[in-house]
């Protein structure tokens, strides 16, 4: 990866550059059998679940939740996706006016929380319209990590806990877990119930919850409580700012591409025809607009880092070695700028991602969602809601971008704006 950011165990920064792609497949397959999760410290309240878990227990959750995000659970959420949506066009056709732009960023992710909340938890919190207090602490706790990835003084440990940065961050935390314990509590009250489980059990539909709580494993016995927790506090914290992040660039992406933009509408309405809603079968029909997701995952890569603890030293083909211990930084979007990877890496162009193009596409040169075993277990239940969400938007808005107020990307734990993300919206007849 170009502009790899390397530490030694003892955090001295030994600072790579390396030059893609030969570093690339080399390091990626020798360090997944190397690897432990980097960055646990910034994880301290969502227990141990997928994200930072290794060895046989991560194996076992993996096992376990991969079939809730199966085609045949994301199909019912479809509906679900589009109804969030909706109400953020709602808003948005309230709020616009002739002149001045909007910053999209904060609604589209209250939208895909909203929506994540529905799906996976069958929670109806309706926190687009309301401030409640479980999206405002998942929200806050979000700004508040960032804040302390960005304050050096903050990654010691004994200095955040006893600052008001820190005692804030544990009231968010508090505040997440009385709700994630809550949640889980109603949900096995529910299913002591031999008829609300028969019920569960013949629904088309098991959430998330459902399914960590019906888990057995070989010997019968159920998943303990505290992984329950850390699993629903991982998806709920993981699933819904990186979708959100997506969305948002997505649409910038467009507003400053009018003609890509366009055929995107084009191709939604020969989809749609008469029809207003989007249904799942739609979704596998629409190759312009997963050609330009894609191009702006490629771009804006919401995880535009990812991290990794050697638990073995790796010796690279030009004889440098990284020792145990290390803290490495995989740099996706350094990677998905490289323009040894990629043709005019800045350039804005869909096609890249067109079938007669793929060929010429190393499998690592695009990683918005990682690769291998450890990829994003909800790859797909993300590039749903983006076309569903886009489609939508596109249908009812002409997106064009606010030129006095440009987006200032940093990358940081996801990929941010400093200034947000303006764009001027024109209702469509
Ligand atoms: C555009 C949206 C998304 C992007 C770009 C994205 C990206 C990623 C990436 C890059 C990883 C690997 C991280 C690492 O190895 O350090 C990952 C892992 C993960 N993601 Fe996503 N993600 C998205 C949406 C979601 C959603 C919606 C959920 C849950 C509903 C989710 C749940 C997870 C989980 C649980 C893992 C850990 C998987 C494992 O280690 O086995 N992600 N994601």
């Amino acid at each position: 990866f170009a502009r790899n950011r390397i530490n030694d165990a003892d955090g001295r920064e030994l600072s790579h550059q390396h030059r893609a792609p030969s570093l690339k497949c080399h390091s990626v397959s020798r360090l997944s059998a190397t690897i432990q999760k980097g960055l646990n410290c910034v994880f301290p309240f969502l227990g141990k679940g997928l994200v930072v878990l290794h060895g046989p227990k991560w194996f076992q959750h993996r096992r376990l939740l991969t079939p809730a995000f199966h085609n045949d659970i994301l199909k019912s959420y479809v509906s679900l996706m589009a109804d969030s949506s909706k109400v953020m066009l709602d808003k948005w056709e309230k709020r616009i006016t002739k002149d001045k732009s909007l910053d999209i960023f904060e609604d589209v992710c209250l939208m895909t929380l909203d929506s994540l909340l529905k799906c996976t938890f069958s929670y109806h919190s309706n926190c687009q319209n309301r401030s409640t207090t479980l999206p405002t602490a998942i929200h806050d706790l979000t700004a508040m990590i960032q804040q302390r990835i960005k304050t050096f003084l903050y990654h010691n440990d004994l200095i955040y806990w006893f600052s008001p940065h820190g005692r804030r961050f544990r009231n968010a935390c508090r505040i997440i877990h009385c709700n994630t314990e809550k949640m889980i509590k109603e949900r096995k009250e529910r299913l002591k119930d031999k008829r609300e489980l028969e019920n569960i059990q013949k629904k088309r539909r098991l959430d998330i919850l459902d399914i960590l709580l019906c888990a057995k494993d070989e010997n019968g016995e159920g998943l303990p409580d505290e992984d329950i927790s850390a699993e629903t506090d991982t998806l709920m914290f993981g699933g819904h700012d990186t979708t959100g992040t997506g969305i948002s660039w997505l649409l910038y992406c467009l507003a400053l591409h009018p003609e890509h933009q366009q055929r995107c509408r084009e191709e939604i309405k020969e989809i749609l025809g008469d029809r207003e809603t989007i249904q799942w079968n739609d979704l596998s029909n629409m190759p312009y607009i997963t050609m330009c997701i894609k191009e702006s995952l490629r771009l804006y890569p919401p995880v535009p880092q990812m991290y990794r603890q050697l638990n073995q030293p790796v010796t690279f083909f030009d004889g440098r070695t990284l020792p145990e211990g290390s803290l490495v930084s995989l740099h996706v979007y350094a990677l998905h700028r490289n323009p040894t990877v990629w043709k005019d890496p800045e350039v804005f162009d869909p096609l890249r991602f067109s079938q007669d193009n793929l060929s010429d596409q190393h499998s690592f040169a695009f990683l918005p969602f990682s690769a291998g075993p450890r990829n994003c277990i909800a790859q797909q239940f993300a590039m749903t809601e983006m076309k569903v969400s886009l489609a939508l938007t596109l249908l009812r808005f002409e997106l064009s971008p606010d030129l006095n107020n440009p987006p200032n990307e940093v990358v940081q734990l996801l990929l941010r704006s400093t200034t947000g993300i303006h764009l001027h919206l024109k209702k469509l007849s």
